[in-house]
């Protein structure tokens, strides 16, 4: 059956065509994102949601959202998405993180502009008949000092912009390298320097616990008599009741704000001040955003959900659809060898390290990663897959490092996973060859080399003369048909294993038996899905 999107938020049409180009059934329904209840009677039905700022995912949509697996954001700002409580039940949920970068940067330049030289008050009053030559002196930008408070994408351009205005640019940005703002022809400062020494100070950081309120009444305390401060990135950046004071007190000269508190702003104590210049958080409004947002994300929606491929997701490692095919096997294989660890260890896991080997290493391991710790979680948490894995093995305390080596055997490459509980060490390597079947190469440092099916036993035993014959005797008796049968032992009369691929589940009395057979160790039913 094809995939299902419902687009709750107002998009262009190019999204709604593409989904359909794709083979993706899509609803296009703009204003039921503002209607929750409505929302959330719905959502159901869908296996990707496409949505802008004024949909809200919250916890409790997902949770009503049984066949949910992504929710692509046509845009940057994914304050308006539970993403941990996405992340717990699986969906990946993706943005444009370039697509409306130059229209937002040019609606801060925009604003910046409009403070300068009081355009919307000017524009006012002259429509009003009052010709108010002498009232509007407005200050140049040139030689004037910008402080950016987030050099990211949309920060850069408009530090690269108001370079080119010949402002003097210093930004504030912890991952902010001095190489690169040396590169751009601008200062990276401390934020205390920048609220020093800017004439205007534009906000572009993502919203968050760090970045809530940041500028308060104590910041705009250590800012220039006459400030200007705009406003395109989030509204709980700035605390709003501290900007007004501010701003009538005159210490703060004008604001340019397209983003509030609480949105949407039908009313604020910042519409009656009139150095106040507001837009309805326009910052990506042009035709070209739109259209480069809704192409792209209904592009990584269609692509996800019909070829699985995963690009700028914010909880899943990227697949592009061009190592998809060749990592896809590889994935299945990860995913396998965790299943073996978690269907065969009984105690907590602490710690798992996975080793890539060879050609495997050159690969997108942190896929590869997340297969295997999702195998490795299934046998405890059913619903676990790719995108939850990582924060469910957090969430238990299980460490997990990647080792990656040159080749190291007679295989190109291949993967292991070494699992480590409170009381022992287990380890499983497995590899694909051009058949892109996975294969046990290695259980427990005894090599072998089983193919993986549906059903397989796996008997662990000491090396005596018998166990074979004894072994196919007791499935025989139990009518359980062999499809292969693989052994492997660490020495002549030491430790070995049989891994037994059966056409059928096997009865928990079939295991009983084979249990009581003299020499065998333990005996149990691992199931694999394939
Ligand atoms: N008004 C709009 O319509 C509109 C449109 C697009 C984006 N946005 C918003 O603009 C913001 C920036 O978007 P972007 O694409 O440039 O994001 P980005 O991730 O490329 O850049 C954000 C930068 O903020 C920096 N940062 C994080 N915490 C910081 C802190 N405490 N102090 C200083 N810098 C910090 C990061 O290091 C990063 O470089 C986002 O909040 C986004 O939602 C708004
Ligand atoms: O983060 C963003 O991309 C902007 O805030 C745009 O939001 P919008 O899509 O609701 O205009």
């Amino acid at each position: 059956m094809a995939p299902r999107v419902l687009v709750s938020d107002q998009l262009s049409p190019t999204a709604v065509q593409i989904f359909k180009d794709r083979g993706v059934e899509v609803d296009y329904l703009p204003d039921l994102g503002k209607d929750k209840d409505e929302l959330l009677a719905v959502i159901d039905k869908y296996d990707g949601l496409a949505i802008r700022s004024a949909t809200k995912v919250t916890e409790k949509l997902i949770g009503a959202a049984a066949k949910l697996k992504v929710v692509g954001r046509a845009g940057i700002g994914v304050d308006n998405v539970d993403i941990p409580a996405a992340s717990r039940r699986g969906v990946v949920v993706m943005n444009t993180p370039f697509g409306n970068s130059i229209t937002t940067a040019e609606h801060a330049v925009a604003m910046m502009f409009a403070l300068a030289r009081d355009l919307p008050a000017a524009d006012r009053s002259t429509k009003a008949g009052k010709w108010e030559k002498n009232r509007f002196l407005g200050v140049e930008l040139t030689a004037k000092t910008l402080g950016i408070v987030g050099c990211g994408n949309i920060g850069s351009i408009v530090a690269s912009r108001a370079v080119g205005l010949r402002m003097k640019v210093v930004a504030f940005d912890p991952f902010l390298s001095a190489e690169r703002a040396l590169e751009m022809g601008i200062e990276k400062v401390e934020l205390p320097e920048l609220f020093r020494r800017a004439d205007f100070i534009t906000l572009h950081t993502p919203l968050t616990d760090r970045t809530r309120g940041i500028i308060d009444a104590a910041a705009i305390a250590q800012m220039k008599d006459g400030v200007r401060i705009i406003n395109c990135a989030r509204g709980g950046l700035i605390v709003e009741a501290d900007l007004v004071e501010a701003l009538k007190s005159g210490k703060v000269a004008g604001a340019g704000i397209d983003v509030f508190e609480t949105e949407p702003a039908k009313e604020s104590p910042l519409f009656d001040i009139e150095t106040v210049v507001c837009t309805p958080h326009l910052g990506a409004s042009t035709e070209e955003a739109q259209e480069n947002v809704a192409l792209q994300v209904a592009e990584q929606m269609s692509d996800y959900l019909v070829h699985g491929a995963v690009s700028n997701a914010l909880n899943m490692p990227s697949i592009t659809a061009e190592e998809a095919p060749i990592l896809t096997p590889f994935v299945k294989l990860a995913e396998i060898l965790g299943a073996f660890v978690g269907q065969v260890t009984e105690d907590p896991i602490k710690e798992i390290e996975i080793v890539f080997d060879g050609n495997v290493a050159a690969m997108n391991t942190r896929a590869l990663t997340s297969a295997a710790v999702a195998g490795l979680l299934k046998p405890l948490v059913q619903t676990v897959n790719m995108v939850s894995a990582p924060l469910m093995a957090k969430e238990r305390g299980i460490r997990i490092s990647e080792v990656r080596r040159d080749k190291s055997g007679i295989f190109d490459g291949y993967v292991m996973l070494n699992v480590k509980t409170e009381r022992m060490a287990r380890s499983v390597a497995g590899t694909c060859f051009a058949d892109r079947k996975p294969r046990f190469i290695q259980i427990k440092g005894i090599n072998l080399e089983a193919e993986v099916g549906r059903h397989m036993l796996y008997i662990t035993n000491r090396d005596v003369p018998g166990m074979i014959g004894a072994i196919g005797t007791a499935l025989g008796r139990n009518r359980v048909n062999i499809a292969n049968f693989h052994l492997g032992r660490d020495r002549e009369g030491g430790d070995a294993i049989a891994i037994i691929y059966v056409d059928e589940p096997v009865a928990e009395a079939v295991l009983q038996d084979l249990r009581s057979i003299d020499g065998i160790v333990q005996a149990k039913l691992l199931s694999f899905e394939l």
